[in-house]
């Protein structure tokens, strides 16, 4: 996986290839077959600036495109690079996609009447009475007037994923994480977190597309941008304050079963494990066997959205994802949604803790070397790794053999 800055450092001058690729001008010629396929690469054209360009504050700019998104998001969200590194290699998708065998069905018969709110008019949480689709959060819609998450709300997420062992885990009979590995004897499942989840209204609901529980499904709102930084890659940052509560963007990928995912697992090199899949387990081991087709994650690897470049945090990340109901009540498959944990500042990078056991080797979401910088980091590997090169460096101190470089 192609992630870390110190492995994929190049030169400027270096041809990437993909889908959001940036590629230099082709000025100073007249051939017409040149010209049509200008014409038809405008859109490109215009997001992509040359190599080599200088932003206001003089810095080498490597690489710079206006909008990675190619317009299929409300924003345009850049990327930059002042460092010099390997451009991503994905397909840009605004939506979850299922990749072959995922069973995601879409049906308004899957949704009950108690699991909408035909009944309301214009914006829900205007009504006296908060409808059915509040349901799912205690009666109460998860979402203020102003489209922030309700801090009592908020609060009590950042709770269970601060301290995972103090709240409910399901465990799953045949754990379906167990049974992709395709071993005789299956390990018994390590549990999977109950999660607060968060229904919108949706295409059943009389409400109006302006309706307050209606955050995440229209998508992002705020500035954003993706940059290059020493040691993690590719991440993500504001460009604009946002408060505390504010929906950033939800994580987008492609809709793969689990089984699916060990099968790419396994046509990579062994220390190249997939980075981008996220499980989407919230409702495991509540039933009895999870069909395969059931057993679902997103992989942003191959076709994502600006969520892929979001890097991991320990314990105080910026952000938190949030499991959210939109076009099924059949909780096998959902959206997962970036909020703000606190109030962030424009240029801050944005964070959010992948709840990785550094030290379990097994996962199919491989575990790399923390960089976090949190004074909470859980990677202990790295830890011991730093202290025994400290000591070492204060040993060959101490005989007079370390060396300045
Ligand atoms: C979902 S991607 C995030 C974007 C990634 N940095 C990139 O360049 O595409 C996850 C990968 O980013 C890198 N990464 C994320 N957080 C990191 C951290 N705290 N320390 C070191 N590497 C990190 C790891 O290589 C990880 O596998």
């Amino acid at each position: 996986m192609e992630s870390n800055s110190d492995s994929n450092r190049k030169t400027h001058n270096s041809n990437a290839e993909g889908s959001v690729e940036c590629k230099r001008a082709t000025g100073g010629t007249n051939s017409t077959a040149i010209q049509r396929k200008r014409h038809q690469d405008d859109d490109l054209d215009e997001d992509i600036q040359p190599l080599d360009h200088h932003n206001a504050t003089d810095k080498k700019l490597f690489h710079k495109i206006n909008d990675i998104t190619k317009g299929t998001e409300k924003m345009k969200i850049s990327l930059i690079d002042e460092i010099g590194i390997d451009l991503p290699k994905f397909g840009y998708i605004p939506q979850n996609t299922t990749y072959q065998d995922a069973y995601v069905p879409f049906t308004l018969a899957r949704i009950a009447d108690e699991n909408c709110c035909f009944r309301c008019n214009g914006d829900c949480l205007s009504s006296r009475v908060p409808c059915a689709c509040s349901r799912e959060t205690g009666g109460e819609f998860a979402y203020t007037s102003q489209g922030l998450l309700k801090d009592e709300f908020l609060e009590a997420c950042i709770s269970m994923s601060h301290q995972p062992k103090d709240h409910h885990f399901f465990y799953c009979q045949y754990c379906p994480l167990e049974r992709g590995k395709n071993v005789h004897n299956h390990e018994p499942c390590k549990g999977h977190l109950v999660r607060k989840f968060i229904k919108e209204c949706w295409r059943k609901c009389g409400c109006n597309i302006k309706c307050g529980n209606r955050v995440v499904q229209r998508g992002i709102t705020c500035k954003l941008q993706v940059f290059a930084m020493e040691g993690k890659g590719w991440g993500l940052r504001t460009l604009e304050n946002l408060p505390k509560g504010y929906f950033v963007c939800e994580y987008v990928g492609e809709i793969l079963t689990n089984s699916e995912l060990y099968e790419r697992n396994k046509k990579i090199r062994i220390n190249e494990r997939h980075t981008y899949p996220v499980l989407l387990d919230s409702d495991w081991g509540s039933e009895q066997v999870l069909k395969d087709e059931e057993a679902l994650c997103l992989d942003a690897t191959n076709y994502g959205n600006v969520a892929r470049f979001i890097n991991h945090r320990c314990f105080d990340s910026n952000l938190i994802e949030i499991p959210v109901e939109v076009e099924t009540p059949d909780h096998h498959y959902y959206h997962i949604a970036f909020f703000t944990k606190r109030n962030v500042n424009a240029y801050e990078e944005l964070t959010w803790d992948y709840q990785i056991d550094f030290e379990d080797d097994g996962h199919p979401i491989k575990a790399f070397k923390c960089q976090c910088g949190s004074s909470y980091c859980r990677d202990v590997r790295r830890k011991v790794s730093e202290t025994k090169q400290k000591e070492v460096g204060v040993k060959r101190h101490k005989s007079g053999t370390s060396r300045v470089s």
